[in-house]
């Protein structure tokens, strides 16, 4: 999949911007805080609905400004399409080749991209929520479903818990909590067998490119740690089964602290490399190598998935990168993922990604093409 154009109105320091591709490779020169990171979060915010470094979209509105829209051209093997997000003060809004979407989780998946950012080498040590957030915005773009079921989810977690907190006051009532235990579960049982699945997959791709980025010497294992004591090799119905006996026996805890204890908002990733957890005892390096290794395998994800391979974003990681690790992964990208990238100096980058690329210039919210 290409992106050909793109549009920017009032999006972060653009006041209006145009700029087309034709290049595999597009990068983004310029010195700190021009701009160049907000365009790259312009295209994942078009393709995904969401920033990835804030949750708050008014961020992303030009200051003082009302609005801000983001349209793309796109090409894939099907043929061409367009996306159009308007970001309001009041909400957001995506259109498809023209057509307002009724829901956002509708919209999210027409254009796949993967992001590798500075916030990702945070992916391993960094909070639960980080990797939850990852694991979000990765199935998302290729199951519509399972973002069906998270907002549905969402909306049931926040009235239990409202319920909960009455109970823990001695109002409302149990037999209603019964209700929602019963919503919350079927619905809990889908997220968590959607993240199981997608966790397997995603371990199968990054092995054996990490195996192949540490030089054969480095074995990484990726599982899911599921909430609770529901264990990770389960069907639905299990799932479902062992979710009810949970909440079951943790009835009379959950009223008394007022909140939900269990389920997919508490569970987490673990990495171990060679057999060791990598969160306490990873280096940098290993923290840098299996960032890079995930990214790798969720571009041939998406692929498998899809059919079409995403968009890649580089966010300045380039230079994070050592020579290997860089080559590596221009090797893997080369000629089938467009790549757009942000740095302050080309120098660090490879001759030959360089002779196959666009450069453009970004000052004070400009770009132009050299
Ligand atoms: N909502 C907004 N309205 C106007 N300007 C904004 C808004 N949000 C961020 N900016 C400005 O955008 C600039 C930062 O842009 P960006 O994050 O793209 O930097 P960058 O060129 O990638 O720099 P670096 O190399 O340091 O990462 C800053 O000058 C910041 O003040």
């Amino acid at each position: 999949m290409d992106l050909k154009q793109l549009t920017l109105r009032q999006f972060r320091n653009y006041d209006q911007a145009a700029l087309s591709f034709q290049q595999p490779v597009n990068i983004f020169l310029g010195e700190n805080a021009q701009g160049k990171t907000n365009v790259l979060e312009a295209i994942y915010v078009l393709a995904l609905a969401k920033s990835h470094r804030t949750t708050k979209d008014k961020e992303l509105i030009r200051w003082g400004e009302e609005f801000a829209r983001i349209e793309g051209h796109f090409a894939r093997r099907t043929g061409p399409f367009e996306l159009e997000l308007i970001l309001s003060l009041k909400g957001k809004k995506g259109k498809v080749n023209g057509l307002e979407q009724r829901k956002l989780s509708e919209y999210v998946g027409a254009a796949n991209v993967v992001m590798f950012a500075p916030e990702d080498l945070g992916l391993v040590k960094g909070s639960p929520q980080v990797r939850r957030r990852f694991l979000d915005m990765e199935i998302g773009q290729i199951s519509r479903v399972y973002l069906y079921h998270l907002g549905l989810y969402q909306k049931v977690l926040v009235q239990r818990n409202h319920l909960l907190k009455d109970l823990q006051a001695r109002k409302g009532s149990g037999e209603m909590l019964d209700i929602l235990t019963d919503q919350l579960v079927a619905l809990a049982a889908e997220v968590i067998s959607r993240r199981l699945a997608f966790v397997k997959r995603l371990q199968e791709w990054a092995f054996p490119i990490h195996y192949d980025i540490s030089r054969g010497k480095e074995k990484l294992e990726i599982s899911y740690v599921p909430p609770g004591e529901v264990s990770d090799e389960m069907d639905l119905s299990n799932i479902k089964e062992e979710l009810y006996q949970v909440y079951k026996q943790k009835r009379d805890k959950e009223i008394q602290r007022g909140v939900t204890l269990f389920g997919p908002q508490r569970d987490d990733l673990s990495f171990r490399v060679n057999g060791h957890d990598i969160q306490t005892y990873g280096s940098q390096g290993q923290q840098r190598t299996t960032a890079l290794a995930l990214k790798l395998a969720e571009i041939e994800l998406i692929y498998a998935e899809v059919g079409e391979y995403p968009l890649l974003l580089l966010d300045d990681v380039l230079s994070e990168l050592d020579d290997y690790r860089q080559s590596h992964l221009l090797r893997s990208i080369q000629d089938k993922v467009q790549t757009f990238v942000t740095t302050t100096s080309v120098e660090g980058i490879d001759e030959q990604t360089l002779k196959q690329a666009a450069v453009f210039e970004v000052t004070e919210g400009t770009v132009e093409k050299r």
